[in-house]
């Protein structure tokens, strides 16, 4: 029998370090001799790509609701296509992002409330939850400084809304049993962090 490979998330706001740390836990997995791939949202399959052009297109016109249920649908593609397969057969799961920026960025940010948000992707993921899910915490004017290149159509939404994605995050920790990490500290010692937390048994 082939034993489940453990799906790993990694949260957090634009900016606070979740690329940088899932490449280090990449390279830690790797030295450890586990089967992994990494994932990204939106994204990671190539209907995926394609809804994440139209997502992060400035020039893009799309209500709330399409946005959510446009996120929600390459999240769809890329758990039947990409993350439920590679789990089924052992191999492990890094994921930059996976549901809850759903309900943070859209339930919360953008007021669509975060009931209806979870049952989209309730529906989306078939249900399949994370085994870890970290969450990288970064004060709003620092993870936004962290930006310098041209700003996508969510990044444009300015410092208000990251606001409330930051608080949104924080009073989603509890409930989606998260393992807040201080984004603040050096990158060495997040990946510290991570590594200690991360189920090897
Ligand atoms: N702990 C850290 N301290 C200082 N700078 C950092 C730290 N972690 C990452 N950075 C830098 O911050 C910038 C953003 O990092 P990264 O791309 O990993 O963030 P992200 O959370 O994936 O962002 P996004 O959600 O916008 O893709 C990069 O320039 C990176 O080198
Ligand atoms: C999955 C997901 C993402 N977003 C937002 C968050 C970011 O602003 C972009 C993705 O860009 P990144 O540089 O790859 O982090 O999309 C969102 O609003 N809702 C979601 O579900």
């Amino acid at each position: 029998m082939v034993l489940r490979g453990k799906f790993i998330v990694i949260e957090g706001p634009d900016g606070a370090g979740k690329t940088t740390q899932s490449k280090l836990l990449s390279q830690f997995l790797h030295s450890k001799g586990i089967k992994y791939l990494y994932t990204r949202e939106p994204g990671g399959t190539k209907t995926g790509d394609k809804i994440r052009d139209i997502l992060l297109n400035p020039e893009s016109k799309i209500s709330n609701m399409a946005e959510c249920l446009l996120y929600a649908s390459a999240r769809a593609q890329l758990v039947n296509e990409i993350i439920q397969p590679a789990l089924n057969e052992g191999t492990w799961v890094i994921a930059d992002r996976y549901l809850h920026s759903s309900i943070v960025y859209q339930g919360m940010g953008l007021d669509l409330g975060i009931d209806i948000v979870e049952d989209i992707n309730k529906i989306a993921t078939t249900g399949l939850m994370p085994d870890v899910t970290f969450l990288i915490d970064l004060d709003t004017n620092t993870s936004l400084g962290r930006i310098n290149r041209s700003k996508d159509r969510i990044e444009s939404r300015g410092e208000v809304y990251f606001r409330k994605v930051r608080e949104g995050y924080l009073n989603l920790a509890e409930k989606y049993g998260m393992i807040k990490i201080d984004g603040n500290k050096s990158v060495e010692e997040i990946s510290l962090e991570l590594i200690k937390n991360i189920p090897l048994k």
